[in-house]
């Protein structure tokens, strides 16, 4: 029996995101400031039964370890300019009813008193629609000169923040109000009773916290959990806390390969192998031949400039592909930014590719899995790569900003995956939760579950 998929909408809060194909005579993202533009799309997105409107997050922006920014970020808008993508949700929410909405927010940037409460605060306002993609950041040189802080936090340390970060959080999410905190009760004067509202004190490496979490719990109480980042810190993460990972692999080897690793660490931290979903990108190209498909295509990957391509791989990365021999591989380089897009170019069982390879396939390759071909040839590669790897869904890429972007997949592919049984025949609604995973609660081998009520009764 085929798996049925779910499908985010993959955005983020700038004029068009990894396709740097803003200025395609198809899309018009002129307006990417406007409420109106984003709640658009919400709609069209929640109409089309797309499970969730994912948007990512950059704070910083592509730099090098020198400081300098390349030109080509200002002017070809690489991540740049980039707006709050947590100040749009609740301006979409209303605009689109039912659809889930998950927002990337960094456990390097960000404190987890203020993060919290945003993310409670939104999923009062949607419902309980609200997800967090727990991100450790990418642009690093860019975000600690901007935090002001001294240098960039070591990788693995970035991931022990993480953990420390969403350990507190989980305790302002599940601890500090008891189930039937909230009475607003006129007789009795009683807002909130104050033996089921409960101090939460944290004395960490990373942070401290002594006090009250000043938000009411929302439908979901702990958003529905997201992350990204295969790395072995960022997988081991994963296991301990994800519903959700987003993947990024282009190639159907390495994707089954990625998720059978996260299924085997999701086992070995005491959890059932599928309690995860992963979800990986994909864009869709469809014409009504393969062969106008294949030129459509060609055509996109010829958009963005080298230099726009080169500069989001050096914030993704750190890795400022310029300033190498264009003749060495990435095979000895390190990182302290983003692992997982430098392995993607590295091949541990044969020959890497050279920097100059790597830079003339750029455009080519950003994102994750590519279709090209007609609706019908198309709908047999996704039923056949589902099979293989054994993923749970996508993140739709949106190749031109606005609905254009999309418009291919929605009205001609969609209707063909779910005559298929790929998708459901009604969109799912309810929480976030509830659609993704089939369970209203947070499961009960989460860390969210054995901090629950740990003062109830106290
Ligand atoms: C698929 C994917 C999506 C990501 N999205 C974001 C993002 O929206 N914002 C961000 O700051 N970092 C993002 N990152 C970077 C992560 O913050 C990640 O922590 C970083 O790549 C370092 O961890 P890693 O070595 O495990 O990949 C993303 C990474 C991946 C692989």
């Amino acid at each position: 029996m085929v798996k049925q998929l779910v499908l985010g909408a993959f955005e983020e809060f700038t004029p068009n995101f990894i396709a740097n194909a803003w200025h395609h005579e198809r899309g018009d993202t002129s307006a990417f400031a406007t409420l109106e533009f984003w709640q658009d799309l919400a709609a069209r997105m929640d109409a089309a039964g797309f499970d969730f409107f994912f948007l990512a997050e950059a704070i910083g922006y592509p730099m090098n370890d020198a400081g300098q920014v390349p030109e080509a970020v200002i002017r070809d808008a690489v991540q740049f300019p980039v707006h709050d993508p947590l100040a749009l949700i609740s301006g979409l929410a209303t605009a689109a009813p039912r659809i889930g909405f998950v927002a990337t927010a960094s456990t390097t940037a960000q404190h987890p008193l203020l993060n919290a409460r945003t993310f409670t605060t939104l999923d009062h306002l949607t419902g309980g629609r609200m997800g967090w993609n727990i991100v450790t950041s990418d642009n690093q040189q860019a975000l600690v000169r901007l935090l002001g802080q001294t240098d960039v936090t070591p990788h693995d340390e970035r991931y022990a923040r993480a953990t420390e970060f969403v350990d507190l959080s989980l305790r302002l999410w599940e601890e500090a109000w008891d189930e039937g905190a909230v009475l607003a009760d006129k007789a009795t004067r009683t807002f909130s009773d104050p033996a089921k509202v409960h101090r939460i004190e944290h004395d960490g490496k990373y942070f401290r916290f002594d006090g009250y979490f000043p938000a009411t719990p929302s439908p979901q109480r702990t958003p529905t959990l997201f992350q990204a980042g295969t790395s072995a810190a960022g997988t081991a993460f994963a296991a301990r806390y994800a519903e959700c990972v987003f993947t990024q692999d282009r190639e159907a080897a390495r994707l089954a390969a990625t998720v059978a690793r996260l299924r085997a660490q999701a086992v070995a931290a005491g959890r059932p192998a599928d309690s995860v979903k992963i979800i990986n990108g994909a864009s869709f190209v469809i014409a009504d031949t393969v062969d106008e498909a294949q030129r459509l295509r060609a055509e996109l990957n010829a958009t963005p400039t080298r230099e726009a391509t080169a500069a989001l791989f050096l914030g993704w990365s750190g890795v400022d592909l310029g300033a190498l021999d264009p003749d060495a591989t990435l095979d000895s380089v390190s990182t302290e930014v983003g692992h997982t897009m430098i392995d993607m170019w590295r091949n541990p069982n044969g020959t890497s590719p050279t920097v100059g390879e790597i830079l003339d396939s750029l455009a080519s390759t950003f994102g994750g899995m590519r279709f090209t071909g007609t609706v019908e040839s198309i709908a047999a590669e996704v039923e056949a790569l589902v099979e293989e790897t054994d993923i749970d869904g996508f993140l739709v890429e949106n190749w031109y900003g606005g609905y254009e972007g999309y418009r291919d997949f929605v009205e001609q592919l969609m209707p063909v995956l779910r005559e298929r049984g790929l998708l459901p025949d009604v969109a799912r609604s309810g929480t976030l939760r509830s659609m993704l995973t089939g369970e209203p609660d947070v499961p009960e081998w989460h860390p969210a579950r054995a901090v629950r009520g740990a003062q109830s009764g106290a």
